[in-house]
């Protein structure tokens, strides 16, 4: 037997806190040595936070992250515990993204990230320089490059995030060198199914290497992106613990390194595909003695099946797909609201244009299911989501009784003061205006009509924003925005897109299962209207447009697997078989024609929630050029 315990720590940074992470991170890091870890991993780039993007350019914010390892190695010199954790260190000229490895008050090692994600949200080829099989260097007497770490307890290796992505990654050259644990320090942004692909990797990788992978996760959120946090340790393919998502802290578990080694001395498959690598391969990995002993082990306790059989299944209660992908996508949303509102410090309240519509309502639900989470502790909860959270409903001559009331309802039931605020008189007033600006001959369109009403509302939410220093939340969803069915300086107007990844179908999905967990009378009232934007008489968005299933459709396979329109036509035909197929064809080409026509609308959009990997923002997603022609098609 040779037992370590692994802690495993979650820790939500902001990017340039320097100072305040490595706090966060050290009164963890503290508690899990007190809990007899052995070994701790923290997540990537932990003491500058991430994404750094273009900020690492500054030297001063790269020389300050060196800085703060130092002191975390001083702060602590006397646990008898190795942690590993991320940041960006200079080399000359280059910069990389590293893994360190301190014990005993000492930066023993810095091992660079070899494989920069630079595709989707990330960029890191562009600041960053990669590590390389067989690289070395003394970095002012810290050895830098393709090491491993002899500790008392076995050999570790560090990558860090993306290596462990690919099977070509550092992990397998690693091992073969004699590395049992692998630390992956990892700042993974959340998107719909990643944490399921997340598993997937971490099991396989730890399968081929027949290694324990050890998985350490940001948490929390940083402009428009969210990290769900957790992490993994795998051995050998099999997964041992999994830590809990979307908090801050640490968990631990204990494994035997002697079943690692003993599986490698089984598997004859690993054993020659490493003799194989060694003779076709010359780069060398260094070994770093570590000659700091850790302290506890003897007094670690065998890791057996928890439910005491090693034969029979663990009891387990999985929950429902719908379950799980309903609350992981609130979470994330819910985390991206209060991690923005909570530091920027730009901020006191939270607003929404609330129209008793179904994406106002989402919106709200969020805000309220991050305050109400924020005060779970507070002897009046429902107070001081009261003080923060504001909705307004701002009705015109075209607004309905039944959006009032659900509006009424969603305020009354949340606990939101409601304010109403009537723009009809402001709207006669700027139609006049408006009028007045044209030439004889000419005459205010319909479009106009409805667009005044929307720019009203969010020139009242500026000035109420102005006022009580609120952050005004923008509420469309990802199906308009595609096709452009928002006002420019209306309702596209806010300082954080919350849905702007999600498509409608989603909203009304996650409306359904919220109304059926809750029984909420206000979801039900809301969801009893079709979906209307109420700027005209007779509204209705999926007449307006198309079904939202439909359009939802069309947008997956334009935008996502860029099919053409004729090539979406085939796929609607299979995909729908009920529906006429030539509606279905005018349908897919009327969303063509929208889809192009509007990029010059998503591109001036606010700072949105990243939760999918089919986006509309041109920084985080789909880059298309915004003056185009479609002769190609
Ligand atoms: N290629 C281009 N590059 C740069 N700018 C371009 C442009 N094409 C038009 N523009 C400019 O954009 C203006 C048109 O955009 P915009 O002013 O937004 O107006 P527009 O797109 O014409 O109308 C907004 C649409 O959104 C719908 N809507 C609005 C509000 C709420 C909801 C809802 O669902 O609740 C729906 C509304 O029913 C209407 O169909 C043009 O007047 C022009 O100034
Ligand atoms: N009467 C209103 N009072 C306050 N805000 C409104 C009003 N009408 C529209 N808005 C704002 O404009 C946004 C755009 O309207 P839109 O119709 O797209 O969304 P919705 O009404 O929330 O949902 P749905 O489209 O399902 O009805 C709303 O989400 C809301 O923020
Ligand atoms: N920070 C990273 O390297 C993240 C990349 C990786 N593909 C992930 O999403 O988890």
């Amino acid at each position: 037997m040779r037992l370590v315990r692994i802690a495993i720590v979650n820790v939500n940074t902001t990017v340039g806190a320097v100072k305040s992470n490595v706090d966060r991170a050290l009164e963890f890091t503290h508690s899990a040595a007190d809990e007899g870890a052995t070994l701790i991993a923290l997540p990537e780039q932990l003491i500058g936070g991430y994404m750094q993007e273009d900020l690492v350019q500054w030297r001063a914010f790269v020389d300050a992250q060196r800085r703060e390892l130092d002191r975390f190695a001083y702060e602590t010199r006397s646990l008898g515990a190795a942690s590993v954790l991320g940041l960006t260190v200079a080399r000359g000229s280059h910069l990389y993204s590293v893994a360190a490895l301190v014990h005993g008050g000492k930066v023993h090692g810095l091992v660079p990230k070899e494989k920069l994600p630079t595709y989707g949200v990330f960029y890191e080829n562009r600041t960053l320089a990669r590590g390389a099989p067989g690289l070395y260097d003394d970095l002012n007497g810290v050895p830098f490059g393709d090491l491993v770490f002899d500790m008392d307890f076995g050999t570790i290796g560090l990558e860090v995030c993306e290596d462990i992505w690919s099977p070509d990654g550092p992990m397998r050259r690693r091992c073969y060198a004699g590395a049992e644990i692998m630390v992956n320090v990892s700042a993974s942004p959340f998107r719909l199914g990643v944490e399921g692909t997340r598993r997937e990797i971490i099991s396989t990788r730890s399968s081929d290497n027949q290694c324990t992978v050890v998985y350490a996760a940001l948490v929390g959120a940083n402009d428009g992106l969210i990290y769900d946090g957790g992490g993994y340790v795998a051995q050998n393919g099999r997964m041992l613990h999994t830590a809990p998502r979307y908090r801050e802290g640490f968990t631990c578990v204990t494994v035997d390194l002697n079943r690692t080694r003993r599986l490698r001395a089984e598997n004859t498959t690993w054993r020659m595909d490493q003799e194989t690598f060694e003779e076709a391969n010359t780069a060398r990995v260094r070994h770093v003695k570590v000659d700091v002993p850790t302290r506890g082990r003897e007094a670690l306790r065998y890791p057996g099946p928890p439910h005491k059989s090693f034969f029979l299944p663990e009891p387990s209660e999985p929950r429902a797909a719908r379950t799980d992908f309903c609350e992981d996508l609130l979470d994330a949303l819910a985390i991206g609201i209060g991690d923005y509102f909570q530091k920027t410090r730009a901020f006191k309240t939270i607003g929404v244009a609330l129209s008793g519509g179904r994406d106002s309502l989402l919106c709200l639900i969020l805000a309220h299911r991050y305050l109400a989470r924020r005060f779970r502790d507070d002897p009046q909860p429902e107070k001081r989501v009261g003080e923060i959270l504001r909705a307004f409903f701002m009705p015109t001559r075209y607004s309905s009784a039944e959006t009032r009331a659900a509006a009424e309802a969603a305020a009354k039931e949340l606990g939101v003061p409601l304010v109403i605020s009537n723009i009809d008189d402001a709207f006669d007033h700027e139609l006049a205006a408006a009028k007045g600006m044209l030439q004889p001959g000419e005459s205010v369109t319909q479009l106009t009509k409805q667009n005044i009403q929307a720019r009203l509302r969010a020139e009242r939410m500026w000035s109420w924003s102005n006022s009580a220093a609120g952050l005004f939340l923008q509420t469309s969803n990802m199906s308009e925005k595609a096709v452009g069915y928002t006002t420019i300086g209306g309702d596209m107007e806010g300082a954080l897109s919350v849905i702007a990844n999600v498509p409608k179908t989603v909203v009304n999905y996650l409306l359904d299962y919220l109304l059926e967990t809750t029984g909420s009378e206000a979801i039900r009232l809301t969801l009893k209207k079709p979906a209307s934007a109420e700027l005209a008489d007779d509204m209705e968005d999926e007449r307006d447009l198309m079904p939202f299933p439909v359009l939802d459709a069309c947008f997956a396979l334009y935008a996502g697997e860029k099919m053409s329109v004729a090539e979406v036509v085939i796929a609607l035909r299979s995909i729908f078989p009920d529906d006429n197929p030539t509606q279905l064809e005018a349908w897919a080409t009327k969303f063509g024609r929208l889809f192009t026509q509007s990029i010059y609308k998503w591109v001036q959009t606010p700072l949105s929630l990243h939760v999918g990997n089919l986006d509309l923002e041109r920084e985080r997603a789909l880059q298309l050029p915004v003056v185009q022609s479609t002769e190609w098609t």
